[in-house]
């Protein structure tokens, strides 16, 4: 039995279903234009009180230390703007592949900055949690918000969709890439023209396409060789920065019989695409 006041809550994977970069601002981050959108799948954090006031993290990942561990930043920041006396001890059961491009890292501290909210009943709003998220990374605030969205800037302004909620099936090439290093690549496109959310979302699946799709291509060709064999199949596309890559399904048992195809040397999984995020669901759930 967990101990009272514990919360077991989902940190679920995001999908860019398509990813323009529209120029690069002064401090060298790019201005994108997205769609962002949830899996039924990710990560899982039990938070548990502390009367203490430490917070503590069982989690070992590799190349991360526990101070720069995403959950523990993000709880401390919310003990030190809130002023709050309490503690934490988080558990985190890894799903995601790290720097993957589904937003692992970003999501931990999203259901981080709820949970604890809840936890600790500080009642902030979304807002002041999406701003907080935003100062340790720019994919976090879509998952404090929770709805599918259209995001600008470097994905902060966010105004919420629906889109379609296809199977997925996503694979992972077995490299990592750094955010960074695709940002910083000379030959990447940063002037593609702006368009309207309308336009991007009348277009439908057949016109998204990911900018930093040729770049990884080139960099890593594990990554060419799976969208190539992956596309054989069905429509498929590269996630954020990648590694990952997704191959969109109308019905589970298709994204079944491709998932008994995909060859051994990749990891992969299948889940349902969401525009309301599990972690919303859940906290709905269990009412406060
Ligand atoms: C590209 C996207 C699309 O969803 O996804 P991922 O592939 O990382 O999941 C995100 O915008 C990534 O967000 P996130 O992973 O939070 O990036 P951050 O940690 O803030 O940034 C890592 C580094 O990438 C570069 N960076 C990041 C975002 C951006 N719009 N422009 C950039 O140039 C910067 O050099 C920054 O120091
Ligand atoms: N809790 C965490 N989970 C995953 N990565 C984390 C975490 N905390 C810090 N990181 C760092 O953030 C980087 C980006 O992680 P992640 O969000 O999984 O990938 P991406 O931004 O490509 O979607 C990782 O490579 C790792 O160095």
């Amino acid at each position: 039995m967990p101990e009272a006041g514990t919360l077991t809550l989902p940190a679920p994977a995001k999908l860019n279903r398509m990813l323009h970069i529209t120029g690069r601002r002064d401090d060298g981050y790019h201005a994108l234009q997205t769609l962002f959108q949830f899996l039924d799948h990710g990560d899982t954090l039990t938070l548990a009180p502390r009367a203490d006031g430490e917070i503590r993290l069982d989690a070992t990942l590799p190349g991360v230390t526990s101070d720069d561990n995403l959950i523990l930043r993000a709880a401390r920041r919310l003990q030190a703007i809130t002023g709050t006396h309490h503690g934490a001890h988080i558990t985190l059961d890894k799903r995601l592949p790290m720097g993957g491009g589904l937003g692992g890292g970003s999501s931990d501290a999203a259901t981080t900055l709820l949970g604890l909210n809840r936890l600790w009943k500080l009642d902030l709003p979304l807002a002041s949690l999406a701003s907080l998220g935003l100062e340790l990374g720019a994919d976090v605030p879509v998952f404090v918000r929770g709805h599918a969205a259209w995001g600008e800037g470097i994905g902060e302004r966010l105004t919420p969709v629906a889109l379609d909620t296809p199977w997925f099936v996503v694979v992972h090439p077995g490299v990592g890439i750094s955010t960074a290093s695709v940002f910083g690549a000379p030959e990447l496109t940063r002037d593609t023209p702006p368009i309207t959310m309308a336009r991007a979302l009348q277009g439908g699946v057949a016109s998204w396409r990911n900018d930093c799709e040729p770049t990884v291509r080139a960099l890593y060709p594990e990554v060419a060789s799976a969208l190539d064999w992956l596309g054989t199949r069905a429509p498929s596309m590269l996630t954020g920065t990648g590694a990952c890559i997704f191959a969109r399904l109308e019905r589970e048992e298709d994204a079944d019989a491709l998932l008994a195809e995909i060859p051994e040397r990749w990891q992969a999984f299948k889940a349902p695409g969401r525009n309301r995020s599990p972690l919303h669901d859940a906290l709905d759930r269990r009412a406060p």
